[in-house]
């Protein structure tokens, strides 16, 4: 049977506006949008891997909030999950350092107007009903 990895995804909102990210590679993901995250690492508690993640490729100091319910597939072998984050007082802004090549701040009415990775959009729209119900956005 083959193993699972899990991916997870940041959904940093900061004043009813998601973070969304342009990825610079690989090729074949190149120019699509994504929420910033990755691989949770072994041993790694997903929601550590979301703060380490944010740093990394955002250079932000974030904290996780709660995951949105569900996982969605993307490529064999990967899974995604999602966690909401936050900016923490006196992070820096994010800056696209790792993987990306271009950041933007958007209002759920905009979101769809970028080109998502084709498998992020049930989870994309998920976390913006679970944002809603929330936060009433
Ligand atoms: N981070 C992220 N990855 C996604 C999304 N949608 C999607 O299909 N993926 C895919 C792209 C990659 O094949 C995989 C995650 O890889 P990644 O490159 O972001 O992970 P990572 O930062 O741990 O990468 P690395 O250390 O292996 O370089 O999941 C998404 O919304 N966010």
């Amino acid at each position: 049977m083959s193993e699972r990895i899990v991916v997870v995804g940041a959904a940093l909102w900061h004043e009813g506006r998601l973070l969304v990210a342009r990825r610079s590679a690989p090729a074949e993901l190149a120019g699509l949008w994504e929420l910033p995250g990755g691989k949770v690492e072994p041993g790694e508690a997903p929601d550590a891997a979301v703060v380490r993640e944010l740093r990394e490729e955002l250079g932000v100091d974030a904290e996780a909030g709660e995951r949105v319910p569900g996982q969605w597939p993307l490529r064999t072998p990967y899974v995604m999950q999602v966690w909401t984050a936050r900016l923490r007082p006196g992070s820096a802004a994010p800056r696209p350092l790792q993987d990306h090549d271009e950041l933007r701040w958007l209002t759920p009415d905009r979101v769809w107007d970028v080109d998502w990775i084709e498998h992020d959009v049930p989870a994309v729209r998920d976390t913006l009903t679970h944002l809603e119900a929330r936060d009433g956005v």
